[in-house]
């Protein structure tokens, strides 16, 4: 590590996120664990904050758009352009299969995978399950519609877009009833007292959601050398886990699918999974210790044997 050359206020490290204030926090905490591994000067860091195409779109689900990289595609051009050096991600929205110009270079340490359930004012509830009959719940997650009908199929789910202070503010003014927002960005954001979370084991967790990645360019050696120092191994194995069983079944975080791995007393690692059909009325579970990222992509070819036609058909693997 000592012969790695670190960068300085004369020649700061670049680092690229989006602009929305998730993405800003989440920026300034990877460059808050690269000043404090190299005892670096907070200025040898220069955060550089872009728009992204996924911003722009607000009216329409992303499903909808279609088109890759609806969050990376900017960030990716200044990273291969050589105007930034590396670029921070919230890994759930980063496609699993990635141009093999750029390298996942670390992990921060995850925070809370789960999901919380936000209601608006007038209405009482902790958990789905205590939800009025036919409240409608908001959400752009196909993820999280499909386990809502699983589990209240009298619930009404509409589309909510926007940043996370966008939602919050549809929800206030009445839109919907409730909707369902990452635990990991609202903390960030300081929203501690937010909505309720809800445990893994009802609404299970999308690949990746709480993970923050940092990327660089695969051919620069010394700013993957950097990145090693500020990677998180377990997080790093788990979240690797889920992307491999997302990139098997050839998915991406607008497909119906919850993959979650989890780190066992006895040292082992376990993957839980869901994945559902496009109107999410049909599903197939499972779940498998994983020795090594094989296991995660024999659970999906095992998942996608047992589902019914209409989730298969999802699913080009
Ligand atoms: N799709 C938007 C998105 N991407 C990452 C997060 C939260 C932060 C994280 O999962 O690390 C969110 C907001 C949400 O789902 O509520």
């Amino acid at each position: 590590m000592a012969s790695i050359p670190l960068p300085t206020p004369d020649r700061p490290l670049r680092l690229g996120t989006r602009a929305s204030p998730l993405a800003m926090a989440q920026a300034n905490m990877a460059a808050a664990a690269l000043i404090a591994a190299y005892g670096i000067a907070p200025e040898a860091i220069e955060i550089v904050p872009m728009t992204a195409t996924g911003d722009k779109i607000q009216d329409r689900a992303l499903a909808e758009v279609g088109g890759k990289a609806l969050w990376t595609r900017e960030l990716d051009a200044a990273l291969d352009g050589g105007r930034i050096d590396i670029a921070v991600h919230s890994l759930k929205d980063v496609e699993t299969l990635r141009d093999p110009r750029f390298a996942l270079g670390a992990m921060l340490e995850r925070a809370d995978p789960r999901d919380r359930l936000v209601v608006r004012d007038g209405i009482a509830a902790a958990a789905i399950a205590d939800l009025p009959h036919g409240a409608r719940l908001g959400t752009s997650s196909p993820r999280r519609a499909a386990q809502v009908r699983r589990l209240r199929p009298d619930l009404e789910t509409t589309l909510l877009r926007g940043n996370v202070a966008t939602r919050l503010g549809k929800l206030a003014a009445g839109e919907v009833d409730a909707t369902l927002l990452a635990a990991a960005g609202l903390e960030r954001l300081g929203m501690h007292a937010v909505g309720t979370v809800q445990p893994a084991e009802i609404l299970l967790p999308a690949a990746s959601q709480g993970a923050i990645g940092i990327e660089c360019r695969a051919d620069d050696a010394v700013t993957r050398g950097l990145l090693r120092g500020v990677d998180h191994e377990p997080t790093h194995r788990a979240v690797a886990a889920e992307r491999a069983f997302l990139a098997a079944l050839g998915g991406d975080c607008r497909s119906p699918v919850a993959a979650y791995a989890r780190w066992l007393a006895d040292g082992t690692l376990r993957l839980d999974a869901e994945i559902y059909s496009e109107d999410g009325a049909d599903h197939a579970i499972g779940e498998t210790l994983v020795p090594d990222p094989a296991a995660a992509e024999a659970l999906a070819r095992r998942l996608l044997v047992e589902a019914p036609e209409s989730v298969r058909r999802l699913f080009a693997a």
